[in-house]
């Protein structure tokens, strides 16, 4: 039998520390050993201490496991971390400091010159930052690796075929972004029934910052960021999961709508050349119904892991415009962290 990786989640009790909670159960590689939260949960076993939210049962292997504090040691070979971002700086530099590979959902390192922000069907060759990483900080065995925020992975895997085969100048992207977004319990029910917010702290800058640095070139040590203008502006709607996005899209060389879908629904990478245990068979699934894609309808495509494109059509001002949609705390936070885990092992990081 493989041996499995023994795996602990900061921030288990959260939104996000759920979801790992459940994409791990039974996972081929990976077996929860650890679970860390705040003071308000440490000492309790967790099914104490954690109001379980997601449908179907808490798993049975977690339950009476203790809820420690987020410090190392703790009883496992690598960290996924879905901290709070204020306090997952110190919090992931010490696991890394201590010899763990720390696979973190947080904004805190995502943006470091020498941390890999990545998506692995679009920019795996990044990971190769690791190395400058280990040596600046003076890290041993252990190194952080980002995945991007959950809006900002929609959009750069939904310009990633596109710009890869026809060069993207310029997107302008408006979100339509799910509760459960903000965490637990997140947005007041007051505000948010028969109301969109238009505001969402810091959330235009990521989507604006990060897409340009995932879809950018490795040269040498270095990423150089991808040449094109993202500009963002961001919506919380009465949706509990799901974020959606209407795109527009200028691109450098002129393709017809056939050539970009074709592009889209065609696209496969590495993840799915290795047959990770949580690569989707098709990253991008193109729907053609005109009413398509919709959060309750398609959200859980490829479990959770595939970004729905729909009303793919030319526009007057731009070149052209669709509506994407995924899954934000698989494909945005614990699945992309997990998949970020399985490429680390298929390529012998970890
Ligand atoms: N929700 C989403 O869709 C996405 C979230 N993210 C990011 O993931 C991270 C977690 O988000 P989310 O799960 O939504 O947040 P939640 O508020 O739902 O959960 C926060 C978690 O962090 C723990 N925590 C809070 N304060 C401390 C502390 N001082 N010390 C130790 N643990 C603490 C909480 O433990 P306790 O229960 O004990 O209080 C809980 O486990 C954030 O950085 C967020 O920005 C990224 C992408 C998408
Ligand atoms: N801010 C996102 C979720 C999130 O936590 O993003 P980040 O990981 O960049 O902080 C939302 O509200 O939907």
């Amino acid at each position: 039998m493989v041996r499995k990786y023994r795996v602990g989640i900061l921030g288990a009790t959260g939104t996000v520390g759920q979801r790992f909670i459940q994409l791990l159960d039974g996972h081929p590689l990976f077996e929860v050993t650890a679970l860390a939260a705040s003071d308000r949960s440490q000492g309790k076993p967790y099914a104490e201490a954690c109001a379980w939210r997601l449908s179907g049962e808490m798993p049975s292997g977690v339950r009476a496991l203790e809820v420690a504090a987020p410090e190392p040691p703790l009883d496992c070979d690598l960290v996924f971390s879905s901290l709070p971002a204020g306090i997952a700086r110190e919090i992931e530099e010490s696991f890394a400091r201590a010899g763990y590979p720390v696979l973190s959902n947080s904004s805190a390192f995502r943006m470091d010159r020498d941390v890999p922000l990545v998506i692995p069907e679009i920019n795996h060759e990044h990971l190769s930052l690791i190395e400058r990483q280990k040596r600046e900080r003076g890290f041993d065995r252990g190194f952080i690796v980002t995945n991007p925020n959950c809006s900002t992975i929609m959009l750069a895997l939904a310009l990633a075929p596109l710009h890869q085969r026809f060069g993207v100048e310029a997107s302008v992207v408006t979100t339509l972004q799910a509760l459960s977004g903000a965490g637990y319990p997140g947005v007041p029910s007051l505000d948010i029934c028969d109301n969109v917010l238009p505001f969402i702290e810091k959330e235009e800058e990521k989507i604006e910052t990060e897409t340009l640095k995932i879809l950018g070139k490795l040269r040498g040590e270095s990423i150089e960021e991808a040449p094109m203008k993202v500009s963002a502006q961001c919506h919380r709607v009465n949706v509990t999961d799901g974020h959606m996005a209407a795109i527009r899209v200028k691109l450098k060389r002129a393709a017809s709508l056939e050539e970009i879908t074709d592009a889209l629904a065609s696209w496969r990478s590495l993840p799915q050349e290795l047959e990770l245990h949580s690569a989707p068979s098709h990253p991008i699934i193109v729907r053609t119904e005109p009413d398509r894609p919709q959060p309750r309808l398609d959200r859980d495509a490829g479990g959770g892991m595939s970004v729905t494109v729909g009303r793919i059509k030319p526009d007057p001002i731009f070149d052209l415009r669709f509506v994407a949609l995924s899954h934000n705390t698989i494909r945005g936070a614990a699945g992309a962290a997990i998949l970020n885990a399985e490429l680390l092992v298929a390529l012998e990081y970890i």
